[in-house]
């Protein structure tokens, strides 16, 4: 825990190099700035660091073709490429060195294709599988292209990077420091939630990297006095398709229309969809660069990932994830869940029983978000529950689970929320829990090209907390009160979604879902969703007892005794060993009837 990640090396200095031919900068504009460069970087976001360049040698020139034409987008073949390594590019040695000291040495894949493109000035619509380095591919090119152009405090902002998240932004803010060590021009980051008048005052000063979320942002656009972004030359969107999602979109909009139309705009994300085109539409010029490095492989997510499904009753999946909580305490755990309220409901109800846990969604104050997403970031093991505010882009390191607890609507998130682990490289696991009405949904994941295979839950080994965990709920108001807030919103959650066919509302067990939060009864939940409707159509109130084989790694059947002391005492057998395996081994998604359940477990 507790990791220190500040890199701050230097102050900063100012590079004397005159602006490029390809610099609109009005170079008559630049006076000799001697502004509170380092105040503005110490402010406008915690732990700014600035640097001297070490010696700057002359960089080579990068090479810019404009964008040219009407033509269908160019793919870059692997040949294109370079030989994969930094060195190989025309950057300054400055930068080289920031990179080295990150430990990079060779690029990754939509490193090695993208960079070159977008110094040479190409718009470029980035794709790649989760984890697999795209923060730096659009960062390191316009950390040169400005560095390059000398660009400059009084200039305003060059470069602007809009991510979906705050977490997110807050994220790319710190690899963007890391990479900017040695390099003279000033950064930040402007996310909502945080104090609106030190950004202001800041982005006033010259902000000339900028790391923002698209509402924040779209806000000192407008009303910010001083805030310079008609310089602007790269707009990047991270998570591209994520952006356009409600409630983004008209920001986005305004962000694109707002900026200079000549400017360059790169494209990231790890899951393309029609949202990504239409964004490419509005926002990049003709004849961009698509950059797809995933587009021959057989499946969407990490290569190193396993991935599993269980399908469990609704009664069952709090003592699924319990059980498995427990059996993986060692471990670093990401727990996806539906709703804020299902994320506090389960986070109180954990830490009363000892098992400590983490929360994080979007309703929390951001002060309570950062020092959250940062403890867990910082931390060697433990368990976060989350929504999917950390679905997008997040890199935790080593988290060895990822549990999703709910499966999300889109299929797109769920190959987000997995690629927080088997990250660079590395290995990891997931397991998705299912309802037995929600067996569609891996039709959808199939199309989606993602991988995964049953694991068998032996429900019929679980230890039966139920009536303990009813104990505990009842009689304890605040539990009683967050376990009806959770229902509801997990009713309202599910009564939104797209995918009807899957998540279907009528199908779902109302009344076992309400018995399975500690409640006695079903809580009502508004006029737009009528539950005694719900519960009439609902058959699906019996209780498992599976015909499973067993291989839920619970050493024992437990009895109602062992569970309510495991409930309490928050000590149960613990071990370190993950509570899944898979039931057949080397079994795989992708045969004639890849999902086919080995054996029926409700
Ligand atoms: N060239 C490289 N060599 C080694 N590690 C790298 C390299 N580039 C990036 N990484 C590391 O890989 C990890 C994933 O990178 P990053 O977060 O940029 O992935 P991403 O593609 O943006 O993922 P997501 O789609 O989930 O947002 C990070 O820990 C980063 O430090």
């Amino acid at each position: 825990m507790g990791r220190v990640r500040n890199r701050n090396k230097n102050k900063a200095t100012e590079t004397a190099s005159q602006p490029s031919a390809e610099t609109p900068i009005d170079a008559k504009k630049q006076t000799k700035d001697n502004s509170s460069l380092n105040e503005t970087k110490k402010e406008v976001a915690p732990s700014t660091a600035t640097a001297p360049p070490k010696t700057k040698p002359k960089a080579k020139k990068p090479k810019t073709t404009a964008p040219s034409s009407d033509l269908p987008a160019i793919k870059v073949s692997t040949d294109e490429a370079d030989q994969g390594k930094f060195e190989s590019l025309g950057i300054s040695s400055s930068l080289k060195d920031a990179i080295r000291d990150m430990g990079f040495t060779k690029m990754t894949d939509i490193q090695a294709r993208s960079i070159p493109a977008a110094l040479s000035g190409r718009d470029i619509l980035g794709a790649a599988k989760t984890g697999s380095g795209k923060t730096a591919a659009f960062l390191i090119p316009i950390i040169e292209l400005l560095s390059k152009i000398s660009f400059k405090p009084h200039n305003g902002t060059g470069a602007m990077v809009v991510s979906p998240t705050r977490e997110l932004a807050l994220q790319i803010y710190g690899v963007l420091r890391q990479l900017m060590v040695f390099q003279t021009q000033t950064f930040g980051v402007v996310i909502g939630g945080a104090n609106r008048q030190s950004e202001a005052e800041k982005l006033a000063k010259g902000v000339n990297i900028l790391v923002a979320t698209p509402g924040r942002l779209v806000d000192h656009m407008q009303n910010t006095t001083g805030f310079v972004y008609r310089n602007c030359k790269v707009l990047v969107i991270d998570e591209a398709d994520r952006i356009l999602d409600v409630g983004f979109e008209k920001e986005t909009r305004l962000i694109v229309k707002l900026l200079p139309p000549e400017r360059q705009t790169l494209l990231f994300s790890a899951t393309q969809t029609t949202k990504v085109k239409d964004l490419a539409r509005i926002s990049l010029k003709k004849g961009p660069l698509y950059v797809n490095v995933d587009e021959d492989k057989v499946d969407s997510t990490a290569d190193n990932l396993q991935q599993g499904f269980v399908v469990v009753e609704v009664t069952k999946r709090f003592t699924l994830l319990y059980t498995f909580l427990r059996r993986n305490l060692k471990k670093k755990v990401i727990v996806f869940l539906s709703t804020c309220q299902m994320v506090d409901f389960y986070r109180e109800l954990f830490n009363y029983i000892d098992v400590p846990v983490l929360g994080l969604h979007g309703k929390l104050a951001q002060t309570k978000r950062s020092a959250t997403f940062f403890e867990f970031h910082n931390a060697e093991r433990g368990i976060l529950l989350c929504t999917n505010v950390a679905a997008r882009g997040l890199d935790i390191p080593e988290v060895d689970w990822i549990v999703q607890c709910e499966a999300p609507d889109d299929p797109a998130n769920y190959i987000h929320r997995v690629g927080r682990t088997a990250r660079a490289g590395r290995n990891g696991q997931s397991v998705l829990f299912l309802l037995p009405n929600e067996i569609k949904y891996l039709q959808y994941l199939k199309i989606a090209k993602v991988p995964l295979q049953e694991y068998d839950i032996g429900a019929n080994r679980l230890p039966n907390l139920q009536p303990h965990l009813d104990r505990l709920i009842q009689g304890n108001k605040y539990l009683t009160n967050s376990a009806k807030q959770a229902f509801r919103s997990f009713i309202m959650d599910y009564h939104s979604r797209k995918h009807k066919d899957v998540f279907d509302i009528r199908k779902l067990a109302v009344q076992p879902l309400a018995a399975s939060l500690g409640l006695t009864s079903v809580p009502s939940v508004g006029p737009k969703v009528n539950l005694g409707e719900v519960d009439s159509i609902s058959n699906d109130t019996d209780d498992d007892e599976s015909e499973g084989e067993g291989e839920f790694e619970v050493s024992r059947e437990k009895s109602d005794k062992e569970g309510a002391k495991e409930l309490h005492s928050g000590h149960g057998s613990g071990k370190s060993q993950p509570g899944l395996k898979h039931k057949a081994k080397g079994g795989h998604s992708r045969d004639s009837k890849p999902f086919k359940r080995q054996k029926k477990a409700d």
